[in-house]
């Protein structure tokens, strides 16, 4: 049983755990639970003789059912200042080329209980296990919900064409839309993304943002969700024709693939050699010698084309706010769910709002402007539904 003195009651009536200082916060039950059905433990201090009370307590209580992970307790005050280094690339230079293609997606292997692992998530808590604080600030807003695609929605394969959606996930995504408005912001254009997820209610933000448009069902195109937005229209000459250059040009690298993906390009060395990146950075550099309106951002294992238009994720979901009628509104909370670079663009955009949350899907550590982090998919698709249950529970109540 968990020591008395350490339960308190909510006014919802779920227990809440007390940790003393230094945790500078209490903890539900609830929370633990979610924490312990995945890796993301977040307890309190090593030192502390009353956290090792907690954790055996915690162990033994009859109101958890048996976990696979251990709890790990570990100190607040031992959060580094930055975990991971973003990789600069020195255009011209292959080296720093091959350096920052490399760290586009990390393969070395962060294990679940290092204490770089245990302080990013210090840092960057379990959405899941922070599921109530998130849906307390929600309280009389209108949720609006952001959703990445490949890494977010579904996992990582290596032939882009089969990065299909798991039918849970689709049926999470459904139901999440049916309660609050819904965007798939995507670097795919935005016909490939559509032909993935098949939901007709849904917004999509193609081509990282660059092709925005509302629900194409009647039933949900009501007047301000008829959007259409494409800011760099005026280059889709020159990405077709690039894009014809590119495939020529990386012909002779084995396992090099380019994805048109309208207003930009993805050049993917997932399946290429290493040995090969340093050649297929500089082929694809020469190439944009001749396009200086161009310019060349990474991905997961990606080289992306992209126009020099000021506009990337984090304008799209601006642009899907006003849209909404939420462009100053206070009643709104956003919520942005990725795993990519690329959507460091539209975290920033929310911590700059001072509104909403920001959650890097992420298994290892990664400097980002994010607040909270899931794992993988299925923690994203467990979020989801659960974000379901409790509007559907507010709902019932009122
Ligand atoms: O913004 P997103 O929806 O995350 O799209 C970003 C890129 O995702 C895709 O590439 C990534 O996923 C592939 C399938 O799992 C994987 O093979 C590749 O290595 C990843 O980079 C997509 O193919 C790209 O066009 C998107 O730009």
């Amino acid at each position: 049983m968990l020591p008395p003195n350490l339960l308190i009651n909510s006014p919802s009536n779920i227990p809440i755990l007390h940790l003393p200082h230094p945790s500078p916060r209490p903890l539900s039950i609830s929370s633990i639970f979610f924490q312990m059905t995945n890796p993301n433990v977040v307890v309190s201090d090593t030192q502390s003789a009353i956290a090792m009370a907690i954790t055996a307590a915690v162990n033994n209580s009859p109101l958890f059912p048996p976990s696979p992970y251990n709890i790990t307790l570990f100190s607040r005050n031992k959060f580094p200042k930055s975990i991971e280094t973003t990789a600069t690339a020195g255009v011209g230079k292959n080296i720093a080329w091959v350096e920052a293609m490399r760290a586009s997606s990390p393969t070395r292997n962060s294990s679940e209980n290092s204490e770089e692992k245990k302080n990013w998530i210090m840092k960057h808590p379990s959405a899941l296990g922070m599921f109530e604080d998130i849906m307390s600030a929600a309280k009389m807003k209108q949720v609006v919900i952001f959703l990445d695609y490949d890494g977010t929605l579904s996992p990582i394969v290596q032939n882009p064409d089969q990065a299909y959606m798991a039918p849970e996930m689709r049926e999470a995504v459904k139901n999440v839309a049916k309660y609050f408005p819904t965007a798939i912001v995507s670097g795919r254009c935005r016909s490939k993304v559509y032909n993935f997820v098949r939901l007709s209610e849904l917004y999509y933000a193609g081509s990282h943002g660059m092709d925005i448009k509302g629900p194409s069902s009647r039933k949900h195109q009501k007047r301000n969700q008829n959007v259409l937005c494409q800011p760099a229209k005026e280059f889709l000459p020159m990405m077709a024709k690039v894009y014809e250059i590119l495939l020529e040009k990386t012909e002779g690298i084995a396992g090099a693939n380019v994805e048109n993906n309208k207003f930009c390009l993805s050049v993917h060395f997932r399946c290429v050699e290493e040995q090969s990146w340093g050649d297929l950075a500089d082929r694809v550099k020469s190439v944009l010698k001749d396009y200086p309106k161009l310019r060349l951002t990474q991905g997961r294992k990606v080289l992306e084309i992209r126009p020099t238009v000021k506009w990337d994720k984090g304008n799209a979901i601006e642009f899907l706010l006003e849209s909404l009628g939420y462009a100053n509104s206070k009643d709104v909370l956003p919520i942005y769910i990725g795993d990519d670079r690329t959507d460091e663009d539209a975290f920033r955009v929310l911590k700059k709002r001072g509104q909403g949350f920001g959650i890097l899907v992420s298994k290892i550590p990664k400097e980002t402007d994010a607040i909270y982090s899931l794992q993988e998919p299925f923690e994203v698709m467990y979020f989801l539904q659960r974000l379901v249950t409790w509007k559907r529970l507010i709902m019932r109540n009122h």
